[in-house]
Parts: structure tokens; sequence; C-alpha cells
């Protein structure tokens, strides 16, 4: 099976580009631009990484982001990403970048989008990997603050498909954004939101009734309320769900415990991510990995995360097409 899933042709569309900030690259930038990190090697970084839940992650993972100050370092994070995306045969990929994570420490919006899209564009061209990107507001701000990243995102309109919501679910729910997704959409955005990952499933549903989502980030606590459950599988709203996110961060025990594959029996969209590859353990290939090996998934499923992804992402349809027929092509040269 992994020979299987290394040549799929996957879709990514919960990637977090803060969160693919590698130890190595951690070390070399705070080197490079003389940060002090509370750190002696790489090796201590990752030993550093256990978390008991959400916030004690979104600590140290802000603590990181603390090395990233010049367009370079912003090129530099993604185009590590983008690399690995082509070793693991990851086509396209739906970013989300934090700008409150930066320009509350004083550096400019321009210079963290500027620096993500100078290696987007250098990811199509020389490794044929397409790419969106999509903006998030930290939900543990207010609502001003997102007002104003809005406002800021403007000037990039043409470089930015849509808006996400993330950090702190508990305590900050989605209604507290509506006024902001009601301005996005207006302006022609497309919406996303974390919900139902440590939040309640009543999450699920004010992200799709009050923000107007297009997908649901997480979502898997959708299995609490049933008539959600069946609304979702009518509705084919997609979940991107992120199977060793959920593992470190203790929404479910283990991987056994994990409910991915009852959804998908189901009928639901979901999709596999990695959600923040450096801090959980794995991009996509270990996220398919750990499903797959768990619970002896066929061909068939494993290919049908992938036309989910398709499905679900942001790209134009005749592009849908072309992909899902190389995941077909994939599958009949495969199993015949
Ligand atoms: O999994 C997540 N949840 C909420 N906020 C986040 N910011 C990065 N990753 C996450
Ligand atoms: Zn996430």
């Amino acid at each position: 099976m992994r020979e299987f899933i290394q040549g799929l042709p996957k879709v990514e569309l919960h990637l977090h580009i803060e969160g693919t900030l590698e130890p190595e690259l951690m070390f070399e930038l705070a080197q490079r631009n003389q940060v002090k990190i509370p750190f002696s090697s790489p090796e201590q970084v990752r030993s550093a990484y256990q978390f008991s839940n959400l916030q004690s992650f979104l600590d140290i993972y802000y603590q990181g982001a603390n090395v990233l100050l010049y367009q370079q370092d912003f090129f530099d994070l993604t185009w590590h990403y983008l690399l690995q995306c082509h070793r693991e045969n990851v086509r396209h990929c739906e970013i989300f970048f934090d700008p409150q994570t930066h320009t509350q420490r004083g550096i400019a919006f321009e210079t963290v989008i500027n620096g993500i899209i100078q290696a987007l564009e250098k990811g199509r061209q020389e490794l044929g990997i397409t790419s969106h990107l999509i903006l998030c507001f930290l939900r543990h701000l207010d609502e001003h603050s997102a007002l104003q990243t809005l406002d800021q995102a403007l000037a990039y309109r043409e470089l930015i498909i849509g808006v996400g919501l993330d950090s702190s679910e508990q305590g900050n729910p989605p209604q507290k954004f509506a006024r902001v997704f009601a301005k996005a959409e207006r302006l022609g955005f497309k919406r996303v939101a974390h919900a139902g990952e440590e939040g309640p499933a009543q999450n699920i549903r004010t992200a799709i009734e009050s923000l107007h989502v297009n997908r649901v980030d997480h979502g898997v606590r959708c299995v609490e309320d049933s008539a959600l459950v069946a609304q979702l599988i009518e509705s084919q709203m997609p979940l991107t769900v992120c199977p060793l996110s959920n593992i470190k961060l203790k929404v479910f025990s283990n991987m056994r415990e994990h409910n991915i594959v009852e959804l998908l029996d189901k009928g639901m969209c979901v999709t596999i991510n990695s959600d923040d590859p450096a801090y959980f353990g794995g991009y996509m290939n270990q996220n398919f990995h750990a499903i797959a090996d768990v619970f002896a998934l066929t061909h068939q499923q494993l290919a049908k995360f992938s036309i989910n992804a398709i499905n679900a992402s942001f790209i134009h349809e005749d592009d849908k097409q072309k992909l899902r027929q190389e995941v077909f092509d994939y599958m009949q040269s495969y199993i015949g």
C-alpha cells in the first residue's frame, strides 16, 4: 500500500504554512536572523513537541513563528513545503497563512504574502504544482483585528482565493466572525473555518449557517449530531480531516478510535490532510499511511480520498476533471 499511496495523485486542502517550519529550518532562521529560541538543538525542539490539547500546541507554534522575519524566510518556508509535495506527488495544494501572527509582531503583511506567493509561483513553474492561498483569521483575536486584516488583504485580492478561521476553538465560536465573513463573501472570497475539532458539533452548524463556509476544517465532532451527519452527506459538504494532528492533539486517543473511515463509508466528502506536518509527525503520505495501516483500506477507498479532495478544491471545473482522470488512470494502471 505504501507504493500505491506514494504514486496516488494527491490534493492537500488543510495545511498551515507556519506549521511546516521544521526544527532544522527554525534553527537556521534563528541564526540567520539573530533571534533567540529556547532550544539548543533541532532534536531538543522535536522532543518538546508533546501536546495535551490544541492550546498547548498553539503556544509552541506561535513561538516557533518568531524566527520568520523577512520575505526570504517566508519564501524558504513555502519552498521547503512545495519540495515535499513534489516528493509525495501532491499535485495541488490550498495553503493557509495567518497574517496576524506576523503583523502583531511588526512584520508587514506584504513581507509575508510576497514571500509565500513567490515560492508558489516557482512551484507552479518548476514543479508543476498548482496552488491557492487562504487567509486565516485568528479566532482568539477580536472582530476588529480580523476586519483590519481583511482590509490589508484587498491589495492582494487576486492572489487570495478565500478566508478561513483558525486558532483556539473553545470560547471563540464561529458567530464571533459572522460580519467579517459576510464582508468577505460580498468581496467574492471563498470561505472555510475550523469547526468541530475541539469544539462541539454546533460550531459546524454555525460555520455553515452563519459563515456560509464552502468547506469545514476538521469537523470530526459532527458525529455527535446525527441530523447534522445526514445533512453533511446530503449536501456533500467537504470535511478536511487531519489524522495525525487529531492524535497529537488528543482529539482521538489513538488512530483506531478515529472516525474518518466511518465517515467515508457513510458517503461523506472527507479528505486527508496534514495540518501542521512539522509539529504532528508527517506530511500527506504519512497521514495516508496512518489511516491505511490501521483500517486496512482498499485501493478504491484510498483513491476516493483523492477524488473527494479534487471535488472539494477551489480549482476550475476543467482542471478538476483532468485531475480526476489522472486518479482514474492511475487506478487502472495499478490494479487493472
Ligand atoms: O489544528 C489547528 N486548529 C486550530 N488552529 C490551528 N492553527 C494551526 N493548526 C491549527
Ligand atoms: Zn488546521
